[in-house]
């Protein structure tokens, strides 16, 4: 998370990300730094921190390419998962789905290995690998890849299920 959001819009649009996401805790005007993103040619997306509630991306669906739950409160690697954002991955999607919208949902915190199948079955489309998941000392990249891919797997399985629904 930072502030002064236009600053490193500009600064990292120029090393050619694809995508980047605006805390809506630290925008003034979060409707024009997302379309300051998107005329980089970069997907835009809101981020929400733990706390913030879903309302916050009320009035900027039509600007979204994508949605970003922190499951942990953002600043450092190796936090614990905040409980209730698993319920608030659920909830924006059906916040999501009675506005007509189809918005992938991003999360960022505590991805870890225990954590992923709760997350994407809860709807989460776009996992964050830190030092949960795919950077975890224990194994080599290649092997917490594929434990991430199975996890990922188990969570579609439960979401078909429709745990969530
Ligand atoms: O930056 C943040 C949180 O502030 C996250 O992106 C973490 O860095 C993800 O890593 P782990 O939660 O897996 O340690």
């Amino acid at each position: 998370m930072v502030e002064n959001n236009d600053f490193f819009v500009e600064a990292v649009a120029e090393i050619g990300v694809q995508q980047i996401a605006v805390h809506v805790e630290s925008a003034t005007h979060l409707d024009r730094t997302l379309s300051l993103i998107q005329a980089h040619g970069v997907k835009a997306g809101a981020a929400l921190n733990p706390a913030t509630p879903l309302s916050a991306l009320a009035y900027v669906l039509e600007r979204l390419d994508f949605v970003l739950i922190m499951t942990v409160n953002p600043g450092f690697a190796g936090q614990k998962l905040v409980p209730a954002t698993l319920r608030k991955i659920a909830e924006c999607r059906a916040f999501l789905n009675e506005r007509g919208v189809d918005l992938p949902i991003e999360v960022d915190g505590n991805v870890s290995f225990e954590n992923i199948p709760k997350m994407v079955s809860a709807g989460a489309d776009i996992l964050v690998g830190g030092t949960s998941s795919v950077f975890q000392k224990s194994g080599s990249r290649l092997e917490n890849i594929q434990q991430a891919q199975k996890a990922i797997a188990l969570g579609l399985a439960e979401r078909e299920g429709g745990q969530w629904a």
